[in-house]
């Protein structure tokens, strides 16, 4: 009976993807690779140096500044490859590896990433997987394909009395249910 695991989506079909694995027999967390070859810039390029000093000096920001910031800040989305499945009552959390903060600067954002079991094919797309990164260090973050980047640990979550959710349906991910 298959209850919970890992997938590679149809994009990474025959793309020697490995299914995401525990190091050790009282390790928590599955490690994810990087499904592809990909480089997260710093964020201290001279745009934002400049922007900062801009900021620290007490100047407001034009809108183009202000864009231009937020495009530096937008976390890079690293494809997995990997699509998970679950029962309902659990959820897939996916975290950082403390090495890459420890050694590679590189942050999960959003803290931790919450990978509903109802993500898994939804209406839109399969649900693959993706960390979300931001390299706040000076050197450029390269990951290679087949890095180990992050690890996601399988819970269980509890409903509160007279639960109701807005909808039935899950269609995609990163904002697909609103703002
Ligand atoms: O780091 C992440 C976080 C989320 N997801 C996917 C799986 C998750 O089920 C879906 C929605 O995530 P979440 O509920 O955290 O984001 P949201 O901004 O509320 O989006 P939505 O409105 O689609 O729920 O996006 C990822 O692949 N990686
Ligand atoms: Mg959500």
């Amino acid at each position: 009976m298959r209850t919970r695991g890992f997938e590679v989506v149809t994009k990474y079909k025959d793309k020697n993807i490995n299914l995401p694995q525990r190091q050790t027999l009282a390790s928590a967390g599955y490690d994810f690779e990087a499904a592809e070859d990909i480089t997260i810039p710093s964020i201290w390029c001279l745009d934002f140096v400049r922007i900062y000093r801009l900021i620290r000096n007490g100047h407001e920001l034009n809108e183009l500044d202000l864009e231009r910031a937020e495009k530096i800040l937008k976390p890079i989305l690293v494809p997995t490859g990997i699509k998970a499945y679950m029962p309902e009552d659990e959820v897939l959390i996916l975290a950082n590896r403390s090495s890459n903060t420890f050694k590679r600067n590189t942050a999960l954002p959003n803290g931790i990433g919450v990978i509903d079991s109802d993500y898994y094919n939804n209406k839109n797309n399969e649900g693959e997987i993706y960390f979300q990164f931001i390299n706040y260090g000076v050197r450029p973050r390269k990951i290679k394909k087949g890095d180990r980047i992050g690890q996601g640990i399988f819970m269980k979550y509890l409903k509160a009395d007279d639960d109701q959710p807005v909808s039935q349906q899950r269609a995609g991910g990163f904002g697909s249910s609103g703002v």
